[in-house]
């Protein structure tokens, strides 16, 4: 449309491309002097996130097992993340009756079967190939699978850059890959990369493998709340409960002290299972409940998977779990990369605090939201630099626990 010729504002360059021949980042990319890195200078953590064995989280009963609740359960009050490292040594598998979880499920003895998995490191070295045998290819080809409609409107899957919202908005210096790994019927098939020739294969065996963990994680997440331990797997495989991909690219920038990588957010998922780079650091992220607004640089773990809890959990546990702001920074020296994955309900679902969770004593915190329209509002939000969250949160009297400044 002439409206979009006269806006190309609207179309950022692809930052790949950018970072190849500029010394300086472009003023578009220049953040705000509070938000920049070199100002909230990054503090290391105190202490290192707790490393949670996953296989001895699903047998809680014996002593071995409550104490690695006890560890998750403290890694996310302090964090809302945790590490985990070749994570499974079985898998746990739930049966399910036309997507519901069955009745011996429900009632509390959910199925267990030892299937002899771990992601090794070799697997998630290919994982990380993938992801940068992607990246490196020639623009024309990566351009196959550009998010933009007819070269000019920003779809939510694909390749290019997040949507832009206004002329003076502060751009990331990222580009990405998103698309919808789950269910197999929402996945745009035309949107997976043909090439590396081992792109789709390890895709899909990374999905099934994140999937049993995820399923791990929430099984314990429930039995922390004193909801029966299907209660959020149940969820995941109700009506298009999605998982979505993001593989994020971040070149090399001249002045990391200048720009971000990926501006603060929390993730809007019930929980994200993030790889990342396992050469150049980059995440850093704030303690939820911290008035301070510190930034930690989360440490590389070699082989070690990052999960974090997102803004439809800290929701329906009306606030017992909380979704921690967290941001990516630039490198002058390497590029880098991370692959996320984000949990996300059934777009139509309501999401508010579970009735178990609410009572006197802790009267409910959030309003009523869907994933659809909890996402709309994210990307707008987070395009200005603002908290999604923000729009749910029921004020109370206190003084509120976010951390970020924002502007307007
Ligand atoms: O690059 C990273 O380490 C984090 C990426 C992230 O936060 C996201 O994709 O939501
Ligand atoms: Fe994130």
């Amino acid at each position: 449309m002439a409206e979009d010729q006269a806006q190309p504002w609207k179309i950022p360059p692809i930052v790949q491309e950018l970072a190849a021949g500029v010394q300086e980042p472009p003023s578009r990319y220049v953040a705000h002097e509070q938000d920049r890195p070199a100002v909230a200078a990054a503090a290391a953590m105190p202490e290192p996130i707790p490393i949670v064995d996953l296989s001895r989280l699903s047998a809680a009963d014996d002593d071995g097992g409550a104490n690695e609740v006890a560890k998750l359960q403290s890694a996310l009050q302090n964090w809302g993340l945790f590490l985990v490292i070749k994570p499974l040594s079985f898998l746990v598998v739930f049966r399910y009756h036309d997507g519901v979880i069955d009745d011996q499920a429900q009632f509390g003895s959910v199925s267990v079967q030892a299937v002899g998995h771990g992601m090794e490191p070799e697997f998630l070295a290919e994982m990380m190939e993938a992801t940068r045998g992607f990246f490196n290819l020639p623009l024309e080809e990566k351009q196959r699978y550009s998010n933009l409609v007819d070269g000019k409107e920003f779809s939510f899957e694909g390749y290019g850059n997040d949507m832009v919202v206004s002329e003076d908005q502060i751009l990331d210096w990222c580009d990405r890959l998103y698309l919808i790994v789950e269910p197999e019927s929402r996945i745009v098939h035309s949107l997976w990369p043909a090439r590396p020739p081992a792109f789709s294969d390890v895709m899909r065996e990374y999905t099934a493998r994140c999937r049993a963990i995820a399923d791990v994680v929430l099984a314990s997440l429930a039995r922390q709340l004193g909801l029966h331990e299907g209660c959020f797997v149940g969820m995941m495989n109700e009506g298009l409960a999605m998982t979505h991909a993001r593989f994020n690219y971040y070149p090399r920038c001249p002045r990391p002290d200048l720009v971000l990588g990926l501006k603060p957010h929390s993730d809007a998922s019930v929980i994200t299972v993030v790889l990342i780079d396992d050469a150049v650091s980059g995440l850093q992220v704030q303690k939820p409940n911290d008035g301070a607004g510190v930034w930690y640089d989360v440490p590389i773990v070699p082989n070690a998977l990052l999960i974090n809890v997102g803004d439809a959990i800290e929701i329906m546990s009306n606030g017992f779990f909380m979704s921690p702001v967290h941001r990516a920074v630039t490198n002058a020296e390497r590029d880098r990369v991370s692959l996320a994955m984000f949990y996300t309900l059934d777009p139509e679902k309501e999401i508010e605090p579970l009735p178990e969770l609410v009572d006197e004593k802790r009267p409910r915190r959030y309003g009523k939201t869907t994933t659809k329209d909890y996402l709309a509002v994210l990307f707008e939000r987070f395009a200005r630099g603002g908290r999604a969250m923000d729009t749910v949160k029921i004020s109370t009297a206190q003084p509120d626990s976010g951390t970020r400044s924002e502007d307007g």
